[in-house]
């Protein structure tokens, strides 16, 4: 086993108990968070996704409202939903699940979600802040995997930090934040050559490329922090993350399971921030 197996449901449970407490004591000045979920479609991951959403944002006492949408609904009447939400006073985070049906245009409908409500943090306005240290949403599963590593004593400062995987919404972003708490960091992609070359300088490796068991013991520095973000299905249709597991374990100084890790800690994040969404629009009244 790794000197340290870093346990995102536990550290994530740990946050939610703080999270509700706050949102009780907004309540009590007569402001209840909440959080819209729209679901296009009938994709079964997304729905267990979303559902976890919703009992989670109910369990620390926030307002839920799952919109579900056919996957035949059009991109208009999806940017009419999200517009009757962004009015919505009730309504302090809003998030449409992804990935969308590709007769929908993603960065389209994420354009249209008024960026103080934009809990997810995918929109370019949050996006750009983020980049030059302002204070904005942060995408989600970067923001938990942050968490993971304060809360796991990781020194980022001055340390290598790699990143598998350039995607918007955790790829991208998990560099900048690594780069503002002063790592050295090195993306690598599906087109890198030698991926190896690389990862194997990593203080802190983060992995999130979609591809089952990829990362194995040869890809590793002793020692590292292994952070994996990957969730599919194995030979045996058990989950499992981009990293194998049972390879690295003996050689990373402190690595995340799947599930159990990553995960949680995702849907953490979108509490907290529609609890931070949810405190500032009723700060204004209250
Ligand atoms: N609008 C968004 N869409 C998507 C996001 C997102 O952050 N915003 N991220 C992913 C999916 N995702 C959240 O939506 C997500 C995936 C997995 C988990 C999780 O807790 N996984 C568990 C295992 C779950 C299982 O048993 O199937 C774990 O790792 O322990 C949370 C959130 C894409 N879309």
């Amino acid at each position: 086993m790794p000197s340290v197996l870093i346990d995102g449901k536990a550290i994530g449970a740990k946050i939610r108990e703080e999270i509700k407490r706050d949102v009780e004591r907004l309540i009590e000045r007569g402001c209840r968070p909440g959080l819209a979920v729209v679901l296009v479609g009938e994709d079964q991951a997304s729905r267990t996704y979303v559902k976890n959403k919703e009992k989670s944002s109910t369990a620390v006492g926030m307002k839920s409202e799952l919109i579900e949408l056919p996957i035949s609904v059009s991109q208009k009447d999806v940017l009419e939903t999200v517009d009757r939400l962004n009015n919505d006073p009730t309504i302090h985070g809003i998030l449409v699940q992804l990935p969308l049906p590709p007769h929908i245009d993603e960065s389209k409908v994420i354009r249209a979600i008024s960026p103080k409500k934009d809990v997810d943090g995918f929109h370019p306005e949050n996006v750009g802040k983020m980049i030059i240290g302002q204070t904005s949403y942060v995408s989600c599963t970067p923001a938990g995997i942050l968490e993971l590593l304060k809360h796991t004593g990781t020194e980022i400062s001055g340390k290598h930090a790699v990143i598998v995987g350039r995607s918007n919404i955790v790829g991208k972003p998990m560099g900048q934040l690594l780069l503002q708490k002063d790592a050295t960091v090195t993306y690598c992609h599906s087109k890198t050559e030698n991926l190896e070359a690389f990862t194997r300088q990593a203080d802190i490796l983060i992995v999130a490329i979609g591809q089952a068991k990829y990362i194995t013991a040869e890809h590793i520095k002793e020692g590292a922090t292994v952070i994996d973000v990957g969730m599919n299905r194995d030979e045996n249709g058990k989950l499992c993350g981009d990293v194998d597991f049972a390879s690295v374990k003996e050689k990373a100084g402190a690595l995340t399971p799947v599930p159990g890790g990553v995960g949680p800690m995702t849907v953490t994040m979108l509490l907290k921030n529609t609890l931070q969404s949810a405190q500032l629009m009723c700060s204004k009244y209250i």
